[in-house]
Protein backbone atom coordinates (compact mmCIF):
# COMPACT_ATOMS: atom_id res chain seq x y z
CA UNK A 1 0.00 0.00 0.00
CA UNK A 2 1.52 3.30 -0.91
CA UNK A 3 0.77 6.61 0.64
CA UNK A 4 -0.43 9.48 -1.21
CA UNK A 5 -0.09 13.56 0.28
CA UNK A 6 -1.87 15.78 -2.00
CA UNK A 7 -0.77 19.50 -2.57
CA UNK A 8 -3.77 21.74 -3.59
CA UNK A 9 -7.36 20.96 -3.11
CA UNK A 10 -8.24 22.59 -5.89
CA UNK A 11 -10.35 21.31 -8.78
CA UNK A 12 -7.91 18.45 -9.48
CA UNK A 13 -6.03 17.49 -6.05
CA UNK A 14 -9.78 17.97 -3.99
CA UNK A 15 -11.32 15.20 -6.34
CA UNK A 16 -8.08 13.18 -6.30
CA UNK A 17 -7.45 13.28 -2.31
CA UNK A 18 -11.25 12.48 -1.69
CA UNK A 19 -11.49 9.25 -3.64
CA UNK A 20 -7.89 7.88 -1.73
CA UNK A 21 -9.36 8.79 1.49
CA UNK A 22 -12.24 6.50 0.30
CA UNK A 23 -10.18 3.83 -0.74
CA UNK A 24 -11.18 3.92 -4.20
CA UNK A 25 -7.38 3.62 -5.97
CA UNK A 26 -6.56 -0.16 -4.90
CA UNK A 27 -2.87 -0.17 -3.71
CA UNK A 28 -2.85 3.57 -2.17
CA UNK A 29 -4.10 5.30 0.71
CA UNK A 30 -4.34 9.30 1.23
CA UNK A 31 -1.71 10.80 3.51
CA UNK A 32 -3.15 13.84 3.86
CA UNK A 33 -3.86 17.45 1.99
CA UNK A 34 -1.32 20.36 2.02
CA UNK A 35 -3.13 23.46 1.53
CA UNK A 36 -2.94 26.70 2.97
CA UNK A 37 -6.22 27.99 1.98
CA UNK A 38 -8.05 24.65 3.38
CA UNK A 39 -8.56 20.85 3.01
CA UNK A 40 -12.24 20.13 1.98
CA UNK A 41 -12.94 18.52 5.42
CA UNK A 42 -9.97 16.31 4.56
CA UNK A 43 -7.06 15.15 6.83
CA UNK A 44 -4.40 18.62 5.81
CA UNK A 45 -1.00 18.75 7.42
CA UNK A 46 2.44 20.83 6.11
CA UNK A 47 4.80 20.02 3.76
CA UNK A 48 7.16 18.69 5.96
CA UNK A 49 4.63 16.11 7.22
CA UNK A 50 3.63 14.88 3.99
CA UNK A 51 7.49 14.89 3.23
CA UNK A 52 7.77 12.66 6.16
CA UNK A 53 4.43 10.67 5.88
CA UNK A 54 4.26 9.93 1.80
CA UNK A 55 5.60 7.64 -0.55
CA UNK A 56 4.14 9.44 -3.36
CA UNK A 57 3.59 13.14 -3.77
CA UNK A 58 1.31 14.52 -5.92
CA UNK A 59 1.67 18.11 -6.78
CA UNK A 60 -2.09 19.61 -8.40
CA UNK A 61 -1.87 23.56 -7.15
CA UNK A 62 -0.02 25.27 -10.09
CA UNK A 63 2.70 25.79 -11.67
CA UNK A 64 4.82 28.40 -9.23
CA UNK A 65 4.05 25.95 -6.43
CA UNK A 66 5.72 23.03 -8.31
CA UNK A 67 8.92 25.25 -8.93
CA UNK A 68 9.01 25.64 -5.04
CA UNK A 69 7.65 22.10 -4.25
CA UNK A 70 9.09 19.94 -6.91
CA UNK A 71 12.81 19.67 -5.57
CA UNK A 72 12.15 19.53 -1.85
CA UNK A 73 10.07 16.55 -2.48
CA UNK A 74 13.09 14.72 -4.60
CA UNK A 75 15.23 15.86 -1.97
CA UNK A 76 13.65 14.28 0.77
CA UNK A 77 13.77 10.90 -1.56
CA UNK A 78 10.46 10.64 -1.90
CA UNK A 79 8.04 10.13 -5.82
CA UNK A 80 6.55 13.53 -7.06
CA UNK A 81 3.47 12.83 -9.81
CA UNK A 82 3.56 16.49 -11.16
CA UNK A 83 0.40 17.95 -12.67
CA UNK A 84 1.37 21.28 -13.58
CA UNK A 85 4.07 19.62 -16.02
CA UNK A 86 4.15 23.41 -17.90
CA UNK A 87 6.44 24.17 -14.96
CA UNK A 88 8.62 22.16 -16.90
CA UNK A 89 9.00 24.62 -19.97
CA UNK A 90 11.80 25.71 -17.15
CA UNK A 91 14.64 23.88 -18.02
CA UNK A 92 16.67 24.70 -15.11
CA UNK A 93 13.71 23.50 -12.82
CA UNK A 94 14.20 19.83 -14.68
CA UNK A 95 17.81 19.81 -14.19
CA UNK A 96 16.81 20.91 -10.86
CA UNK A 97 14.06 17.72 -10.45
CA UNK A 98 16.72 15.22 -11.87
CA UNK A 99 19.18 16.25 -9.57
CA UNK A 100 17.66 16.57 -6.36
CA UNK A 101 17.70 13.75 -4.74
CA UNK A 102 16.24 9.86 -4.58
CA UNK A 103 12.82 10.54 -5.08
CA UNK A 104 11.32 9.65 -8.77
CA UNK A 105 9.63 12.20 -10.97
CA UNK A 106 6.28 11.17 -12.57
CA UNK A 107 4.01 13.12 -15.06
CA UNK A 108 0.21 13.28 -15.87
CA UNK A 109 -0.80 12.88 -19.28
CA UNK A 110 -3.51 15.47 -17.78
CA UNK A 111 -6.54 16.35 -20.41
CA UNK A 112 -5.39 15.05 -23.32
CA UNK A 113 -4.44 11.55 -24.86
CA UNK A 114 -2.35 10.18 -27.95
CA UNK A 115 1.22 10.95 -24.92
CA UNK A 116 1.71 7.45 -25.77
CA UNK A 117 2.06 7.11 -29.32
CA UNK A 118 3.52 10.51 -29.68
CA UNK A 119 6.81 9.00 -27.66
CA UNK A 120 6.59 5.83 -29.84
CA UNK A 121 6.78 7.32 -32.69
CA UNK A 122 9.64 10.40 -31.58
CA UNK A 123 11.29 7.08 -30.93
CA UNK A 124 11.63 6.01 -34.37
CA UNK A 125 12.09 9.41 -35.62
CA UNK A 126 12.21 13.49 -34.86
CA UNK A 127 8.91 15.03 -36.40
CA UNK A 128 8.67 17.39 -38.47
CA UNK A 129 5.40 19.35 -37.59
CA UNK A 130 3.53 19.13 -34.04
CA UNK A 131 0.69 21.28 -33.19
CA UNK A 132 -1.97 21.47 -30.35
CA UNK A 133 -4.98 23.46 -30.94
CA UNK A 134 -6.90 24.33 -27.42
CA UNK A 135 -10.24 26.08 -27.14
CA UNK A 136 -11.68 27.13 -24.34
CA UNK A 137 -14.36 29.68 -22.75
CA UNK A 138 -12.34 32.92 -22.78
CA UNK A 139 -12.66 34.21 -19.45
CA UNK A 140 -10.04 31.49 -17.87
CA UNK A 141 -7.83 32.93 -20.93
CA UNK A 142 -7.37 36.58 -19.67
CA UNK A 143 -3.78 36.50 -18.57
CA UNK A 144 -2.05 39.35 -16.11
CA UNK A 145 0.23 40.30 -18.76
CA UNK A 146 -2.40 41.05 -21.33
CA UNK A 147 -3.03 44.74 -22.05
CA UNK A 148 -6.92 45.82 -20.92
CA UNK A 149 -7.46 46.17 -24.57
CA UNK A 150 -6.49 42.44 -25.06
CA UNK A 151 -8.50 41.33 -22.13
CA UNK A 152 -11.68 43.26 -23.06
CA UNK A 153 -10.98 41.81 -26.67
CA UNK A 154 -11.06 37.96 -25.28
CA UNK A 155 -13.54 38.16 -22.77
CA UNK A 156 -16.11 40.20 -25.17
CA UNK A 157 -15.88 38.00 -28.57
CA UNK A 158 -18.41 36.45 -29.87
CA UNK A 159 -16.80 34.37 -32.12
CA UNK A 160 -13.78 31.73 -31.99
CA UNK A 161 -10.70 34.11 -31.17
CA UNK A 162 -7.19 33.27 -32.14
CA UNK A 163 -5.49 34.60 -28.72
CA UNK A 164 -1.89 33.16 -29.40
CA UNK A 165 0.41 30.93 -31.31
CA UNK A 166 3.54 30.61 -30.47
CA UNK A 167 6.19 27.76 -29.66
CA UNK A 168 4.66 25.09 -27.06
CA UNK A 169 7.89 26.67 -24.47
CA UNK A 170 6.16 30.00 -24.84
CA UNK A 171 2.16 29.17 -24.39
CA UNK A 172 2.39 26.65 -21.56
CA UNK A 173 4.45 29.30 -19.35
CA UNK A 174 1.84 32.65 -21.14
CA UNK A 175 -1.27 30.78 -19.66
CA UNK A 176 0.02 28.65 -16.62
CA UNK A 177 -3.50 27.55 -15.47
CA UNK A 178 -5.10 26.57 -19.65
CA UNK A 179 -2.13 25.19 -21.71
CA UNK A 180 -0.33 22.72 -19.23
CA UNK A 181 -0.85 20.20 -22.23
CA UNK A 182 1.25 21.82 -24.64
CA UNK A 183 4.43 21.36 -22.57
CA UNK A 184 2.76 17.95 -21.80
CA UNK A 185 2.91 17.21 -26.14
CA UNK A 186 6.34 18.69 -26.46
CA UNK A 187 7.78 16.51 -23.65
CA UNK A 188 6.08 13.30 -25.46
CA UNK A 189 8.36 14.12 -28.82
CA UNK A 190 11.12 15.44 -26.78
CA UNK A 191 11.38 18.35 -29.01
CA UNK A 192 10.04 21.69 -27.59
CA UNK A 193 11.56 23.65 -30.70
CA UNK A 194 9.14 21.66 -33.11
CA UNK A 195 5.67 22.01 -31.20
CA UNK A 196 3.33 24.94 -32.25
CA UNK A 197 0.45 25.79 -29.19
CA UNK A 198 -2.17 27.43 -30.67
CA UNK A 199 -4.94 28.90 -28.14
CA UNK A 200 -8.27 29.85 -29.33
CA UNK A 201 -11.25 31.85 -26.71
CA UNK A 202 -14.66 30.58 -28.35
CA UNK A 203 -17.71 31.59 -25.88
CA UNK A 204 -19.66 28.91 -27.31
CA UNK A 205 -17.17 26.21 -26.60
CA UNK A 206 -19.37 24.18 -23.67
CA UNK A 207 -16.16 21.36 -24.16
CA UNK A 208 -12.70 22.18 -23.76
CA UNK A 209 -11.09 21.17 -27.06
CA UNK A 210 -7.55 19.86 -27.86
CA UNK A 211 -6.49 19.21 -31.28
CA UNK A 212 -2.73 17.51 -31.64
CA UNK A 213 -1.86 16.85 -35.03
CA UNK A 214 2.33 15.29 -35.99
CA UNK A 215 3.80 14.26 -39.02
CA UNK A 216 6.81 13.20 -38.85
CA UNK A 217 9.13 9.76 -39.97
CA UNK A 218 6.94 6.93 -38.01
CA UNK A 219 3.43 8.79 -39.73
CA UNK A 220 0.66 10.81 -39.12
CA UNK A 221 -1.14 11.72 -36.33
CA UNK A 222 -3.99 13.60 -35.08
CA UNK A 223 -5.83 13.25 -31.49
CA UNK A 224 -8.86 15.03 -30.86
CA UNK A 225 -10.06 15.54 -27.29
CA UNK A 226 -13.26 17.42 -25.96
CA UNK A 227 -13.90 17.34 -22.22
CA UNK A 228 -15.76 18.70 -20.23
CA UNK A 229 -14.82 21.45 -17.38
CA UNK A 230 -14.54 21.00 -14.28
CA UNK A 231 -17.69 22.52 -12.66
CA UNK A 232 -15.28 24.07 -9.78
CA UNK A 233 -12.83 25.33 -12.61
CA UNK A 234 -13.68 25.98 -15.71
CA UNK A 235 -10.14 26.36 -16.90
CA UNK A 236 -10.11 23.08 -16.11
CA UNK A 237 -10.95 19.72 -17.67
CA UNK A 238 -13.00 17.44 -15.57
CA UNK A 239 -11.13 14.50 -16.64
CA UNK A 240 -7.87 15.60 -15.24
CA UNK A 241 -8.22 14.39 -11.22
CA UNK A 242 -8.91 10.95 -13.13
CA UNK A 243 -5.81 11.01 -15.17
CA UNK A 244 -4.65 11.41 -11.98
CA UNK A 245 -6.07 8.42 -10.05
CA UNK A 246 -5.25 6.47 -13.04
CA UNK A 247 -1.33 7.36 -13.10
CA UNK A 248 -1.55 6.82 -9.10
CA UNK A 249 -2.98 3.53 -9.71
CA UNK A 250 -0.84 2.23 -11.80
CA UNK A 251 2.11 3.09 -10.22
CA UNK A 252 0.50 1.33 -6.56
CA UNK A 253 -0.92 -1.74 -8.91
CA UNK A 254 1.34 -1.99 -12.31
CA UNK A 255 -0.04 -5.15 -13.09
CA UNK A 256 -2.14 -4.59 -16.48
CA UNK A 257 -1.07 -0.95 -17.11
CA UNK A 258 -0.53 0.39 -20.62
CA UNK A 259 3.38 0.67 -21.02
N1 LIG B 1 -1.56 18.65 -17.05
C1 LIG B 1 -2.79 19.05 -17.33
O1 LIG B 1 -3.43 18.56 -18.27
C2 LIG B 1 -3.43 20.09 -16.49
C3 LIG B 1 -2.71 20.75 -15.50
N2 LIG B 1 -3.32 21.69 -14.72
C4 LIG B 1 -2.50 22.31 -13.67
O2 LIG B 1 -3.06 21.96 -12.41
C5 LIG B 1 -3.09 23.10 -11.58
C6 LIG B 1 -4.23 22.94 -10.57
O3 LIG B 1 -5.46 22.96 -11.27
P1 LIG B 1 -6.86 23.11 -10.49
O4 LIG B 1 -6.97 22.09 -9.44
O5 LIG B 1 -7.91 23.21 -11.53
O6 LIG B 1 -6.64 24.54 -9.81
P2 LIG B 1 -7.44 25.16 -8.56
O7 LIG B 1 -7.19 26.63 -8.64
O8 LIG B 1 -8.84 24.66 -8.52
O9 LIG B 1 -6.67 24.54 -7.31
C7 LIG B 1 -5.37 24.89 -6.95
C8 LIG B 1 -5.24 24.67 -5.46
O10 LIG B 1 -3.88 24.85 -5.07
C9 LIG B 1 -3.89 25.48 -3.80
N3 LIG B 1 -2.59 26.09 -3.51
C10 LIG B 1 -2.13 27.31 -3.85
N4 LIG B 1 -0.88 27.51 -3.36
C11 LIG B 1 -0.56 26.37 -2.69
C12 LIG B 1 0.59 25.95 -1.98
N5 LIG B 1 1.66 26.74 -1.85
N6 LIG B 1 0.59 24.73 -1.42
C13 LIG B 1 -0.48 23.91 -1.52
N7 LIG B 1 -1.61 24.26 -2.20
C14 LIG B 1 -1.64 25.47 -2.78
C15 LIG B 1 -5.03 26.48 -3.87
O11 LIG B 1 -5.47 26.86 -2.58
C16 LIG B 1 -6.07 25.66 -4.63
O12 LIG B 1 -6.92 24.94 -3.74
C17 LIG B 1 -3.27 24.27 -12.56
O13 LIG B 1 -2.76 25.48 -12.03
C18 LIG B 1 -2.47 23.83 -13.74
O14 LIG B 1 -1.11 24.25 -13.62
C19 LIG B 1 -4.64 22.01 -14.87
C20 LIG B 1 -5.38 21.40 -15.84
C21 LIG B 1 -4.83 20.41 -16.74
O1 LIG C 1 -7.68 20.99 -18.39
C1 LIG C 1 -7.43 21.29 -19.56
O2 LIG C 1 -8.22 21.10 -20.51
C2 LIG C 1 -6.10 21.84 -19.94
C3 LIG C 1 -5.50 22.77 -18.97
O3 LIG C 1 -6.15 23.49 -18.24
C4 LIG C 1 -4.03 22.83 -18.94
O4 LIG C 1 -3.38 22.13 -19.73
O5 LIG C 1 -3.49 23.58 -18.11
Amino acid sequence: MISVAVVGCGAIGGVVARALHEGEVVGARLAGVVDPNGTRGLPGMSLEEALAAADLVVEAAGQAVLADVGPRVVAAGRDLLVVSVGALTDDALLARLHGAGDGRVHLVSGAVGGLDMLRSAARMGPFETVRIVTTKKPAGLVQPWMSAAEADRVRATDRPLEVRRGPAREIAAAFPRSTNVAAAVALAVGDWDVVEAVVVADPAASLTSHVITASGAAGEYRFEIRNRPSPDNPTTSQVVPYAVLRAIGDLAAPSGAFR
